[in-house]
């Protein structure tokens, strides 16, 4: 059995907390023989367990402490601690892993409600589950997320080579946002998702980098952002916004500016990888 998680990029300009995208980009678990204790396969590196305190498996046992121990491969196209939903693509790969393991039926739903409560906000873990562009809301107890299929577009990602983790990143938020910018900051993400529902790229492309809540913030954590913007400014496309937490940049491009944009981002000898993705219409999944 095969369990298969995308990536995600959340925010996606003006919705932080709140709306997200699966990419082609993806996490495979690849459940082997039972064995004596859980043992995950991975080259992630010493940082990353192999035993029950891996996220894959943390999670699955979290959900369900009687599931008997296998030895797991994962294997993974999505860089760790870089804005593209690592953690979250680990936590819904392990709640299927219950899931099928544990015979548990858990529908979309509820894994939805599970995954949002282990990773605190539902932008990456929604589309990760459902596919495509999600818009999500959490209070803390229940999760509201909706699809909306997002026109097709190419996402091209620059990805620094060095990593930020989301509590870093998080941590330069502020405490308070006036009341005024909250306002401005609530509609243009409203018409935003009323922009991706109606295919209207122009709008989309307007709204995409009117943020009020976090990217102004992170500017200092990831000055890539302002450098490719202004990088791009006489190349058609889109938009770029900081992919959730960040660093990674995501421009979004129509497919007929994507080599041009691609070209001006290599040309720019960033300290990074250039990545084009495209979106995953249909989430998680697991193969028998
Ligand atoms: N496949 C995995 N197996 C085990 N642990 C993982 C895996 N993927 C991610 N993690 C853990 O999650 C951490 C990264 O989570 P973090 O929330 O900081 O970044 P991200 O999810 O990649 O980015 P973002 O949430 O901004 O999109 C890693 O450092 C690692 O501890
Ligand atoms: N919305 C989250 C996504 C990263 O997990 C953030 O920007 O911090």
């Amino acid at each position: 059995m095969r369990i298969i998680a995308p990536a995600t990029s959340a925010n996606c300009g003006p919705g932080f907390d709140s709306l997200g995208i699966a990419l082609n980009a993806y996490l495979v678990v690849e459940v082997l023989e039972e064995s004596a204790d859980w043992f995950v396969e991975h080259d992630f590196g010493s940082n990353v367990p192999t035993n029950q305190f891996n996220l894959v498996v943390r999670t699955a046992l979290a959900i369900n402490g009687d599931l008997t121990p296998h030895h797991l491969k994962v294997t993974s196209d999505i860089p760790l601690a870089r804005g593209l939903g690592s953690s979250s693509s680990a936590i819904v790969a392990g709640l299927l892993l219950a899931n099928e393991l544990g015979q548990m039926n858990l529908d979309d739903t509820m894994l939805l409600q599970l995954a949002t409560k282990l990773e605190g906000h539902p932008d990456n873990v929604a589309p990760a589950v459902l596919g495509d562009f999600v818009a999500a809301t959490y209070d803390g107890d229940w999760c509201d997320a909706l699809q909306v299929p997002y026109p097709k577009l190419d996402f091209i990602a620059y990805i620094p080579n060095q990593e930020l983790r989301t509590k870093e990143s998080r941590e330069a938020l502020p405490d308070k946002l006036a009341f005024g910018k909250a306002v401005h900051g609530a509609a243009v993400g409203n018409v935003y998702v009323a922009a991706i529902a109606q295919q209207n790229i122009d709008l989309i492309s307007r709204l995409m980098i009117q943020d009020e809540f976090h990217e102004q913030f992170r500017r200092k954590l990831v000055p890539d952002l302002d450098k490719i913007r202004h990088l791009l400014q006489q190349v058609p496309h889109v938009g770029t916004y900081l992919s959730g937490a960040g660093p990674t940049v995501m421009t979004v491009a129509e497919k007929d500016q994507t080599p041009q944009v691609m070209a001006a981002l290599a040309a720019a000898n960033l300290a990074g990888t250039v990545k084009k993705l495209t979106i995953d219409r249909l989430g998680a999944r697991v193969i028998n």
